[in-house]
């Protein structure tokens, strides 16, 4: 059994009427990645999460789930969704939706109800109603449905849609506890850029059906990293004297007039340094790009991070 990919796509696409969603998408999440699955509304983050837990047919391409089809139930079983909203009773207790919900899954042992609970931090809402609850309370409840069962793979798709920023903590602060201490693998899709920044080990970018991106943590953090900006009037010279005076540094020229110098903090130095060289130097800024920044750049063509 393969267990380095919790999930592989290959080809993916699904078309409605004449229109495809996705479109031969080719999606890698590794075992024990958080995967920040990001996309415009429309883009077709739900159909594809949709397709990966065998809830829609693709109409090309495969699945793989631990290494086997999605068609096959033992390995769909291997992962817990939330795609729509719960389906909670309003007038039962946290506990009391879990066993039931436990009950119609089959489940025989119901001792994981209580860990669940406990993991969600839900274990303390006691007699209180899920109708009294917050709409994080209920978001983590659904996720806490999804956990019976105990998949290795959850797919949470905008799951954090509607809370309001206490409520997102929660969230937040139960997947990454899922994550760490549990081994769960996780795909949440969001719009909330700065939100899945904070806990997503891998993202994929989604645009008109086609993943026009997929990057690690790492990658991403390496290329949102601080630069400044310098705007000369000879770039090519700029170059040679940062490498003559500053052989550790790592700079990267755009054309005749400017370059990127990566994590650099002594602006004034060099800016003095370049002046005496007879260097016009038009402007110097520190620019930090995030993940927000790095997305638009991504979704208007830029070329940047090819
Ligand atoms: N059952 C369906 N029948 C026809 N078209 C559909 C169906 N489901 C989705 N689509 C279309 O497929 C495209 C992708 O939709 P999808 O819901 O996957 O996008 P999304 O990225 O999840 O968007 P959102 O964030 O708005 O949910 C959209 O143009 C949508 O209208």
């Amino acid at each position: 059994m393969n267990t380095e990919y919790a999930v592989r796509t290959n080809n993916l696409t699904k078309i409605y009427g004449t229109k495809a969603a996705v479109s031969h998408l080719n999606m890698e999440v590794k075992s024990g990645d958080i995967y920040g699955f990001i996309g415009r509304n429309g883009s077709g983050k739900s159909t594809t999460l949709k397709m990966c837990c065998g809830l829609v047919h693709p109409t090309e391409g495969e699945i793989s789930l631990y290494g086997s089809s999605v068609k096959d139930q033992t390995a769909r079983r291997r992962v817990g969704m939330l795609i729509e909203e719960a389906g909670l009773y309003p007038h039962m207790t946290a506990r009391d939706n879990m066993v039931l919900n436990a009950k119609c899954l089959g489940l025989t042992d119901l001792r994981s109800v209580d860990t669940i609970l406990d993991l969600m931090n839900l274990s303390g809402t006691g007699k209180k109603k899920v109708r009294q609850f917050s709409m994080g309370m209920k978001q983590r409840l659904g996720i806490a449905m999804a956990l019976l069962g105990n998949p290795d793979l959850l797919i949470l798709d905008e799951p954090i849609n509607g809370l309001d920023p206490e409520g997102i903590r929660e969230v937040r602060e139960c997947l990454i506890r899922l994550n760490a201490e549990v081994g769960k693998t996780i795909i949440i899709s969001s719009h909330i850029l700065g939100e899945l920044s904070k806990l997503a080990t891998r993202y994929g970018i989604i645009k008109e059906g086609e993943l026009i991106r997929q990057i690690s943590r790492q990658k991403l953090e390496e290329q949102c990293r601080d630069y400044l900006d310098l705007k000369v009037d000879d770039a090519d010279r700029t170059a040679a004297l940062i490498s003559e005076h500053y052989p550790e540094a790592v700079y990267e020229v755009f054309g005749r007039n400017q370059l990127h110098v990566f994590d650099f903090q002594e602006s004034a130095p060099l800016t003095a340094l370049l002046v005496q060289n007879g260097i016009a130097v038009h402007s110097n800024s520190l620019h930090r790009m995030d993940l927000e920044e790095y997305f638009l750049d991504l979704m208007e063509g830029g070329a940047h991070h090819a």
